[in-house]
């Protein structure tokens, strides 16, 4: 089995892939998202691990764009505590560092630490761990990685400073996706869907109550422009339930009002 990630050993979505699917798992690496998606569309992999939203950063818009476009599925989701750390080659101090490298998403979750630092510029990067390797591979000096501990042990680089992130209790959900609509299981608690409406007055106050009256409980909606609609938008929800029946009496009863349903998943409530 295959699964496709974004980033190599030592990176978030590796950590995910191993605790998920077993420290045996193959796991394939990638530079972007948009490349793990393609894999996992054609059939290289048999799944992928995508993070889609953070409890500092926020959501990871583009990745609903990706699952949305390359047709992808949600088979589960799994929350991942997440702590950075500061690193650079042995020796090195933080006034040594100017420029500070990583994943934008973990740059973001750690933007106060870094105000009592004015003079490092953050730079986006790729995954957090390649940036701890490449540092560590090319033995480049003033530059400094926010990674994870595992990554410092595996590129052998000192952390100059622990748990920089801006609330100490951080969280990232993950998804993990598959190519087919997974096999429909009534044991579902929670659901993720695109919905498209018409855009009008009240046409969104309309679909809350909906589902407030089917009893579902929203734990995310986003918009997303319909792009071949300049100025329509599609909601991306998050919705949890008690009554798998209700939920899809829920569904029938937004189609029956015009609206258009698209269901990524329909999965079991991940450990917070
Ligand atoms: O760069 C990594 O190590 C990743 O796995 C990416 C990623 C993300 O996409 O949000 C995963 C978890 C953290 O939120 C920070 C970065």
């Amino acid at each position: 089995m295959k699964i496709g990630i974004q980033g190599i050993p030592g990176s978030f979505h590796h950590q995910v892939a191993l605790n998920y699917f077993g420290h045996e798992t193959e796991v394939s690496p990638y530079r972007t998202f948009e490349e793990v998606a393609n894999a996992l569309s054609s059939g290289k992999d048999d799944f992928a691990v995508m993070a889609i939203e953070n409890s500092i950063a926020g959501a990871i818009l583009p990745n609903y764009e990706l699952i949305d476009r390359y047709g992808l599925f949600v088979f589960a989701e799994y929350y991942l505590p997440i702590s950075h750390n500061l690193m650079a080659l042995q020796g090195q101090v933080i006034e040594e560092i100017k420029e500070v490298r990583s994943h934008p998403m973990a740059i973001l979750q750690c933007k106060k630490f870094f105000q009592q630092y004015p003079t490092i510029t953050l730079t986006d990067d790729l995954d957090t761990a390649s940036v701890a390797k490449r540092i560590a591979d090319e033995k480049i000096t003033g530059v400094a990685a926010i990674a994870s501990t595992t990554a410092a042990e595996i590129y052998k680089l000192e952390i100059l400073a622990s748990d920089i992130q801006t609330v100490k209790d951080n969280f990232t959900r993950f998804i993990i996706l598959q190519k087919d609509f997974p096999v429909q299981n009534k044991a579902s608690q929670k659901a993720s869907l695109k919905i498209i409406i018409s855009n009008e007055k009240g046409s969104l106050a309309k679909l809350l109550t909906l589902l407030s009256d089917f009893d579902i409980n929203l734990t995310k909606i986003q918009s997303i422009p319909v792009i071949e609609k300049p100025w329509n938008y599609a909601f991306f929800i998050d919705a949890e339930f008690e009554s798998y029946e209700k939920y899809k009496l829920a569904l029938k009863a937004i189609e029956e009002q015009g609206g258009e349903v698209r269901i990524f998943g329909e999965y079991k409530k991940g450990v917070k």
